[in-house]
């Protein structure tokens, strides 16, 4: 067998067909949706991200707002720039590019975000409504999984999934989705204190592997047919490595590579997040 490659570049591409318009209807009533990006430090990989969550605000017609502020710039400093940005109409939805320096209270500039703003669905306030089931913006990547799983047709409902890392930006968020009603997928959590990984994986029909642990995911674990999602960034001699080793295209149903799968897919989620909270302020 060899998998159907889930394609998150394509998938974009047409989600991206689908906002055009909406922006130019927003155009209509004088609004145009900006996108912020904050990002500390100088970070290659993520200067990198943030490049192109521009390139892509320019395809549908979202206007960019850039801060970039040195590594060593206080939380008082840092959360003056976010107030800022709260008040500023042209900005309608924001993200702070994470990892943040160590001398910095992620947590506490999360919180800051006006949850209006949310870009990508990972403040405080966001998650409090994801968890009780209200409506608000959604965490990106996890988002992006799931409607890259409904775009292909791969089957939720009943779905064993095994979801591997609990960290909130995948996996904990990625846990909360797939288990709302509409989905109706039964998820196991994993971590590095489950006892037997290899185990939960060969059970499950759909796998997403969410730790940043290169190759952590080897075709002996996957039951044939299934889907497996390679989300995990990890460099091995300055190049990318997925959590996914070769070899499992050829037992996985399907494949959402790394690169070229999830990632594209965060991009597309968090445009659709601004342009979502573009259209509810114009409708206050
Ligand atoms: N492609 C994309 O669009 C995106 C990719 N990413 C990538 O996804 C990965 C996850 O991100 P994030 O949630 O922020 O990461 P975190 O670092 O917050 O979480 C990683 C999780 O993986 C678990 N883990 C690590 N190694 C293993 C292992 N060997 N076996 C089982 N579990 C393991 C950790 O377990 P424990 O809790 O026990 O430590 C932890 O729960 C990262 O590599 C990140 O770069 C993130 C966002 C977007
Ligand atoms: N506040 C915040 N929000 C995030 O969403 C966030 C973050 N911080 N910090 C870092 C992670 C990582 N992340 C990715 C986004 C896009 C790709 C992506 O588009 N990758 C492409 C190209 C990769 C390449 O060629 O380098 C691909 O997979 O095909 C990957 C990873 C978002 N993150
Ligand atoms: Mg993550």
């Amino acid at each position: 067998m060899t998998a159907t490659i889930l394609d998150g570049r394509a998938t974009k591409d047409a989600i991206f067909s689908e906002l055009a318009p909406r922006v130019a209807a927003l155009a209509e009533q004088g609004i145009t949706p900006g996108l912020a990006t904050v990002l500390v430090g100088d970070d290659p990989g993520s200067h990198a991200y943030v490049r192109m969550k521009h390139s892509d605000s320019a395809k549908v017609g979202v206007n960019s707002i850039r801060r970039e502020l040195p590594a060593d710039i206080s939380q008082a400093k840092l959360e003056a720039v976010l107030d800022e940005l709260n008040a500023d109409p042209a900005c309608t939805g924001y993200i702070v590019q994470l990892p943040l320096p160590k001398q910095l209270d992620a947590g506490a500039i999360l919180e800051r975000i006006d949850p209006e703003k949310d870009a990508d669905g990972l403040a405080p306030v966001s998650l409090g409504r994801l968890v009780l089931g209200k409506p608000g913006p959604l965490p990106c990547t996890p988002l992006g999984i799931v409607e890259l799983l409904r775009r292909y047709e791969v089957p939720l409902d009943g779905a064993r999934v095994a979801v591997i890392g609990r960290g909130i930006t995948v996996g904990r968020t990625l846990g909360l989705l797939l288990t709302r009603r509409t989905e109706n997928a039964t998820v196991t959590l994993c971590h590095t204190g489950t006892r037997d990984l290899a185990a939960e994986v060969r059970r499950s029909d759909i796998v997403v592997a969410a730790a940043g642990s290169p190759g952590l995911v080897t075709p002996d674990m996957v039951k044939p047919g299934a889907a497996v999602l390679d989300v995990g960034v990890s460099r091995v001699d300055g190049k990318l490595a997925g959590d996914v080793a070769p070899g499992v295209e050829e037992v996985a149903g399907h494949l959402a590579p790394n690169p070229g799968g999830v990632g594209p897919m965060t991009r597309a989620m968090l445009i659709s997040n601004v342009v979502e909270a573009a259209e509810r302020a114009a409708a206050r």
